[in-house]
């Protein structure tokens, strides 16, 4: 929560020409509210579940940046679908550099509690397996600036052979995905 997922997704499907979806937004979309009116209204089990029906219909979509809440990866449904039809990057954090950047944010009903950053801390070590079985690439984002994050990002990917590095995006299933980091 926190890591930059939305405004490194938002940055990277900017720089490679393809749409940028996040699945926080198509869930309020669908639902017509906010996250926090959704938690308030459904609690996390309710929310968990239409989060499973986003990422399984987005994850069926070629040719997008998909950003997905901080969350998902707690359903192995999730985590497969993700896995298995994308290239998942986990953009890694501490717990300290998560509370100071969602220190003035309201938006994320499970750290509005007296000590986010304990809460943060717990989810952290829930978390991190999770996002580590995932993905394919793992980036620290420690010290790096959103845009050096995005450069790094795209780097990767180009290694790795998923975007061209003249920027053109490489076609969904042309060459093979890469491995677990
Ligand atoms: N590399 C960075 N360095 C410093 N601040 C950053 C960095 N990346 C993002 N931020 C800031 O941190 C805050 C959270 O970023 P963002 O909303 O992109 O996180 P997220 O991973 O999408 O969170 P969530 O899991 O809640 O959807 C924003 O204010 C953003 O500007
Ligand atoms: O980390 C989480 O559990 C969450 C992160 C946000 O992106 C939202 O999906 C919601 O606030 C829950
Ligand atoms: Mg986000």
């Amino acid at each position: 929560m926190g890591a930059g997922k939305t405004t490194v997704g938002r940055a990277l499907a900017q720089r490679v020409g393809l749409r940028f979806l996040d699945s926080d937004h198509e869930i309020e979309r669908r639902e017509g509210c906010t996250i926090a009116t959704l938690f308030a209204r459904e609690g996390e089990q309710g929310f968990r579940e239409i989060e499973a029906r986003v990422i399984e219909d987005l994850t069926e979509r070629d040719g997008i940046v998909l950003a997905t809440g901080g969350g998902a990866v707690l359903r192995e449904s999730n985590r497969k679908a993700l896995h298995g039809r994308g290239v998942v990057v986990y953009l890694r954090a501490s717990p300290d550099e998560l509370a100071h950047r969602t220190r003035n944010d309201r938006s994320r009903p499970l750290l509005q509690t007296a000590d986010p950053r304990t809460r943060l801390r717990e989810l952290f070590r829930q978390r991190d397996p999770l996002y580590r079985e995932t993905a394919h690439f793992t980036i620290d984002t420690g010290r790096p600036s959103a845009a050096m994050l995005t450069h790094l990002v795209l780097t990767q990917l180009e290694l790795a052979g998923v975007v061209d590095p003249s920027r053109a995006p490489v076609q969904p299933g042309s060459r093979e995905r890469p491995g677990r980091d």
